[in-house]
C-alpha cells in the first residue's frame, strides 16, 4: 500500500508532522470522545457493531512504535476512528457532532497530495 521504495525516500514519512497534528487533535475542544478506546463495559454493543475500534491514544502508541510505514497508514487509522463514530452515533448527537467537527479539523490539515 505504501509508496514504492524508490519514490519512498523522497516522500519520507514525516512522523513529526503526524505527531504535531495528533497533538493538536488531542487538545481540540471536541476531542473528548476520541481520547481513549471506547469502554465496552459502558457500551456492550460497541464490540459487536464496530469490528476495528480506533482512538487517538492507540494512534499515538502506533506512531511511537513505528507501526505506520507511511503517512497514508496514519491517515487511514484517523479516518477509521471517524467512520466508527458515524456508524455507532447519530449525526445529531453530542458524540456524532464531535466526530464531524474533528474530521473537518483533520481533513483541513491533512496534505492533499493527489
Ligand atoms: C467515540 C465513541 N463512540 C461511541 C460510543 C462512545 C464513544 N466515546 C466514549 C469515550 C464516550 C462518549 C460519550 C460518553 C461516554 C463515553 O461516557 C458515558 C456517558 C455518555 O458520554
Amino acid at each position: 500500500f505504501c509508496k514504492s521504495v524508490s519514490v519512498h525516500f523522497m516522500l519520507q514519512f514525516k512522523p513529526s508532522y503526524c505527531r504535531n497534528l495528533l497533538c493538536e487533535m488531542e487538545c481540540h475542544e471536541h476531542a473528548w470522545p476520541f481520547l481513549l478506546p471506547v469502554n465496552t463495559k459502558q457500551f456492550p454493543q460497541y464490540k459487536k457493531v464496530i469490528k476495528s475500534p480506533m482512538d487517538l491514544s492507540t494512534i499515538k502508541r502506533k506512531l511511537h512504535e513505528n507501526s505506520y510505514k507511511c503517512k497514508e497508514e496514519f491517515a487511514s487509522d484517523v479516518r477509521l476512528m471517524f467512520s466508527n463514530c458515524e456508524v455507532f452515533n447519530e449525526d445529531d448527537s453530542p458524540v456524532g457532532r464531535a466526530g464531524h467537527h474533528m474530521r473537518g479539523y483533520f481533513e483541513q490539515r491533512w496534505p492533499q497530495l493527489t
